[in-house]
């Protein structure tokens, strides 16, 4: 369970990034957060594993208070939050098995990790999470080699190795186009209903966050203004969120054809650019 109590976040320039949340999220939900840019999306996610202090409030984050957490119990956390990110975040000269591997260093004795010695047992645990988002063959391929959806299932399957319960992903698709997208977003459901991990992804497009989101949070100006599931976010509700009326911008339009074929998310060799 993730519980914000009344929280807020300043930043150092005075901007409220968030503005007195409440919210509860169950373990194993997959949340969607929406809202125009700047509207604290980032803020929120980010502020889950700490990587923005809160300023005022309660975090919980699996009984663990998160706020107000020393360094080691900040490690700790972070090692059960797995983060997912626009960029990748890649060590691209490197092998994608390797990429995997640092999902498990915070597991591994530091002179293994020095040595770069991984353990039998991890390996095996990359392995199995490349297998899970089809792209096993590529364990020795260098990660710059391959195309951005690629990419991002590396990432995904780094944070898998991890073994998280909890994965937060901060505009996972924002640099992929629309069928690599609803891919990247298939993958993340896929986990998340498979493995039970809650996960709490912030998207820009209103029908990637109808298409796969349990619950849809809805923010403007650092406060939640919608909460629900994605069957009550029609549009009225949409720009009520963005304070505006909708524009072709806010869709992405292949989406849902492409995330309901048939095996376009087994193999990672289906990139449809
Ligand atoms: N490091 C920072 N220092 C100062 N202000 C910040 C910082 N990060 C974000 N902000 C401000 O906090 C507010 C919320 O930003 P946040 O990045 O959370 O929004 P967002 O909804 O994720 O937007 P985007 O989709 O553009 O990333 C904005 O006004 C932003 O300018």
């Amino acid at each position: 369970m993730i519980r914000f109590t009344d929280v807020s976040v300043r930043y150092a320039n005075g901007v409220l990034g968030l503005d007195g949340i409440n919210l509860e999220i169950p373990d194993g939900q997959f949340v969607v957060v929406v809202g125009l840019s700047g509207a604290g999306k980032s803020t929120l996610v980010r502020s889950i594993n700490a990587l923005v202090p809160t300023t005022s409030g309660e975090l919980m984050v699996s009984g663990q208070r998160v706020d107000g957490a020393s360094k080691r119990s900040l490690r700790e956390l972070r090692s059960r939050v797995g983060m997912i990110f626009q960029s990748f975040n890649l060590v691209t000269r490197t092998t994608v098995l390797k990429n995997v591997l640092v999902g498990r260093l915070h597991a591994t004795p530091t002179l293994l990790s020095i040595f770069g010695i991984y353990r039998p047992a991890d390996v095996e645990l990359a392995f199995e999470a490349l297998e899970r988002v089809g792209i096993v063959e590529k364990a020795y391929t260098r990660a710059s080699q391959l195309s951005g959806g690629q990419q991002q299932r590396v990432a995904i399957a780094r944070v898998l190795a991890q073994q998280p319960n909890v994965i937060l992903a901060d505009e996972p698709v924002a640099s992929l186009d629309p069928p690599t997208a609803n891919m990247v977003m298939r993958d993340l459901q896929r986990i998340n209903r498979d493995l039970g991990i809650t996960t709490v992804v912030n998207l820009h497009f209103l029908d990637l966050a109808r298409g796969y989101a349990e619950r849809i949070i809805g923010m403007r100006e650092g406060r939640i203004v919608f909460d629900g599931p994605p069957d009550e976010a029609d549009d009225e509700v949409f720009a009520q969120i963005y304070g505006r009326s909708l524009t072709a911008d806010d869709i992405l339009p292949t989406g849902q054809d492409v995330s309901n074929r048939e095996g376009v998310d087994g193999t990672g060799d289906e990139e449809l650019s």
